[in-house]
């Protein structure tokens, strides 16, 4: 690919990101990363604890400063302007959720749009709780008075109030049991459907990757290391390391298969 070319897909992508590498002293956590991610995709970024995930996606909104490359984000460089302009067409949900603990549900919802001078009315808190399937009378509760799963929806939906452009998911499900992790994934694709959202998903779990992503792509050391569809990382592509990932759960789905199969065991 030429130059120019690149340099126009860059531009039209909703997010690109141009050879950009983060060093903390010798050690590289991103290392000269070049991506595009078109508008409408729901990317999955898979690998090892320490691979560079959340340093990637937080270079996106700032919350990291790049030490070389760009980040665009439809077309314009994040690092032009305040952070807080970029945060605003970006949600952001993370593992640890950080709701204001002495702020209700409402009020942790609407802190961005109302940080920017257009604090939500009641039906808006309303429809942002109907998306993230919560109640309407949670609006007036406390984060501690949620339970776990209830409080990562109230971090999906703060994450959806100013109506991003991007949606930013770094290991949101992570702390939740399995019924409600797989529950709210299946939310999350179905909002970036419902709302037309460019989603980029930070997971450690491939079998998460491989059912909620129409692109996953493996980090090792700082590098991208596979970049494929899900069907065809089922199929063997993507290399070692990513093969070593999805290993994982094929051995768990093939493992249950036998035992759906199995002779009945115990007393005759
Ligand atoms: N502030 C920092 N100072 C020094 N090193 C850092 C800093 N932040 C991250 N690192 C290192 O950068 C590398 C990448 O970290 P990062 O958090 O991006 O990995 P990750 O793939 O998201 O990991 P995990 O899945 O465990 O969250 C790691 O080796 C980490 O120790």
């Amino acid at each position: 690919m030429n130059a120019d070319t690149r340099r126009t897909e860059s531009r039209t992508a909703a997010l690109a990101f141009e050879d950009i590498r983060k060093d903390y002293g010798t050690l590289a956590a991103v290392d000269n990363v070049s991506l595009l991610v078109p508008h409408g995709q729901f990317a999955a970024l898979v690998g090892a604890s320490g691979s560079g995930k959340s340093t990637l996606l937080k270079m996106v909104n700032r919350l990291i400063e790049p030490s070389g490359g760009r980040v665009l984000l439809n077309g314009a460089n994040v690092l032009d302007g305040p952070a807080a302009a970029i945060r605003r067409r970006i949600g952001y949900a993370f593992q640890s959720i950080g709701l204001f603990p002495h702020m209700d549900v409402a009020r942790n919802i609407g802190i961005g749009p109302k940080l920017a001078g257009a604090a939500p009315d009641d039906a808006r808190i309303a429809e942002l709780l109907e998306l993230v399937e919560l109640e309407p009378h949670h609006a007036r509760r406390m984060p501690h008075e949620l339970s776990g799963g209830q409080r990562q929806r109230v971090g999906l939906a703060r994450a959806l109030a100013a109506g991003p452009e991007l949606l930013l998911l770094d290991e949101p499900f992570g702390a939740l049991d399995p019924v409600t992790r797989d529950a709210l994934g299946k939310r999350v694709r179905a909002l970036h459907e419902r709302l037309g959202l460019t989603t980029v998903l930070v997971t450690h779990d491939m079998a998460e990757a491989l059912l909620l992503a129409d692109r996953v792509l493996v980090m090792d050391s700082g590098r991208v290391v596979a970049d494929e569809n899900p069907a065809a990382l089922l199929a063997g592509a993507g290399g070692d390391i990513a093969q070593a990932l999805v290993a994982v759960p094929r051995a768990q789905a093939d493992a249950l298969e036998a035992m759906m199969h199995a002779p009945q065991g115990g007393a005759a």
